[in-house]
Formats: C-alpha cells, sequence, structure tokens
C-alpha cells in the first residue's frame, strides 16, 4: 500500500470540491496511461455528494469513464434505494458517460444469479486481471462500520475467490445485495472512503487508531499497490488522536 492518508476538512462544504478534484485527477491520469477510466461507486451518503460536486464542475467529460458499483441493493431501478436508480437521476441522465461504460446488474434475477451475471460483466470489462483492477472506488462507511456490502462479523469478509458475492442477510436493508469482494477493492489503484457526520466519529476511532477484537470491514481496506485515502468532516472525525491532515477546499489530491 502506497500509505493512509486521512484528511479533514471543516466541513462537507469544503471536503465536496477535493473529492471532485480526485476524480477528475485520477480520470486524466487513468485516462493518458490507458485510454479509460474506470470508477466503482457506493450508494449512501455519497451519491448526492459526489453528483452534486461533479456536475458543478465545468467541462466535465465523461465519455472514457466506465462505472461499476461496489455494492448494490437488488430492488427495482425506480425504487427508492437502488443506487444505479439514484445515480441515473442525479449524474448519469446529465452526463456523457456512454450506456455502454455503466456496468450495471440485472435487477430482476435472483440474487446468486444477479451476483454471477455482474461478475461476468466484470470480467468482460477488465479481461487481463484476474480481479479487476479499478483506477478509483469510492466508498462509504456505515456507523457499524461496514464498508460496500461488507457488514461486521459476516462470512463473506473472508471471500478470497469471488470477484462479486451476493448477500440476502444484510443486516442493513434491504436484505438481499450483491458486493465487491475484498480482493477487488484491494486490487484498486486509488481507493476513497468519504466519511461524514457525527454519526461515524465513534466507529471511524476504532477503524482509524484499531480495537480490540475483529476489525471492522473498513479496516480491512488496504490496496496492495494503491492509494487509501480517508476524507472526513470535522464532526466525524472528533473523536480521533491520530495525526491527520487538516485541510481545506483548495486542495488538489
Ligand atoms: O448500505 C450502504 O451503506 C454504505 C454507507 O452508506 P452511508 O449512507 O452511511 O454513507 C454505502 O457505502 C453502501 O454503498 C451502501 O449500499
Amino acid at each position: 500500500m502506497a500509505g493512509r492518508r486521512v484528511m479533514v476538512f471543516p466541513s462537507s462544504a469544503e471536503l465536496g470540491p477535493v473529492l471532485a478534484h480526485l476524480v477528475t485527477s485520477r480520470a486524466e491520469k487513468a485516462i493518458l496511461s490507458h485510454g479509460r477510466f474506470s470508477l466503482g461507486l457506493s450508494g449512501g451518503s455519497l451519491v448526492s455528494m459526489l453528483s452534486k460536486e461533479l456536475l458543478a464542475l465545468p467541462d466535465l467529460d465523461c465519455s472514457k469513464w466506465v462505472v461499476g458499483f461496489c455494492d448494490e441493493r437488488l430492488v427495482p431501478f425506480d425504487d427508492p434505494e437502488s443506487t444505479y436508480g439514484l445515480y441515473k437521476s442525479h449524474f448519469f441522465s446529465k452526463v456523457n458517460i456512454p450506456e455502454s461504460g455503466i456496468l450495471n446488474i440485472d435487477s430482476s434475477l435472483p440474487v446468486i444469479e444477479c451476483a454471477e451475471d455482474y461478475t461476468r460483466k466484470l470480467k468482460e470489462a477488465f479481461p487481463d486481471n484476474d480481479f479487476p483492477v479499478f483506477d478509483l472506488l469510492l466508498l462509504g462507511m456505515g456507523p457499524d462500520g461496514h464498508t460496500c456490502s461488507l457488514f461486521p462479523e459476516h462470512p463473506l469478509l473472508e471471500e478470497t475467490k469471488k470477484i462479486v458475492a451476493p448477500i440476502d442477510d444484510s443486516p442493513k436493508p434491504p436484505p438481499q445485495r450483491v458486493t465487491m469482494t475484498f480482493p477487488v477493492v484491494n486490487s484498486a489503484r486509488c481507493v476513497a472512503f468519504v466519511s461524514t457526520g457525527g454519526s461515524k466519529a465513534p466507529v471511524l476511532k476504532e477503524v482509524l487508531e484499531g480495537r480490540e477484537g475483529p476489525a471492522f470491514p473498513a479496516a480491512r481496506v488496504a490496496p496492495t499497490n494503491g492509494e487509501l485515502f480517508w476524507l472526513v468532516d470535522d464532526p466525524a472525525a472528533a473523536s480521533l488522536t491520530i495525526n491527520v491532515e487538516r485541510l481545506g477546499s483548495g486542495v488538489k489530491l
């Protein structure tokens, strides 16, 4: 791992532009190096922040983007819980990402077949690697320390072979989901967590500073050859005692 950077911003207003810059700078670098930019998206609170910040950029060009989902809830796309559905209305419909560049799930399938179908799509998009190597994965973390749909103490945390795993007992609704596994997450060239709000403060401390007992899923994210950023706001960082970088909106990553 290239080293973890924990960056604390006064609020989401300062964090948001830095997140947008991280996306566009990694896109530029990836397109120059291999002709396209592969981005893995998470759901939850990230959707509205990311969409708003990216749409505020002048001249955003997504024509060479390939977008996948770090996890997805198995609900119809018009359900408010659908991560694809939310990105479609907030972001995809407003930019020039080609339809073929969006690797979404088939929500009509039963959960095991859905995971197999999404695995096939990822293998086709990343034919050269055993595990897809995304240029950038954007992750969230729940107050229980989960990331993607990898929940504390769940057997899926030990998955070493699958690219995508089905889950039909998610402790956070909806219960049926598909999720990238740790081997995929930790193969990425860059992983950035975005964590905001005081409800994340207790778990963020344990994830970043360690705890007794098994590590939280979010603490198991450690890209083998990639960068790891934690972008957090002051309320989420309130309990931290480690050294962090305190930054404003002008920083370029
Ligand atoms: O259920 C999910 O939760 C996590 C965290 O969401 P947040 O709203 O607490 O930021 C999210 O990253 C994941 O994609 C989603 O399916």
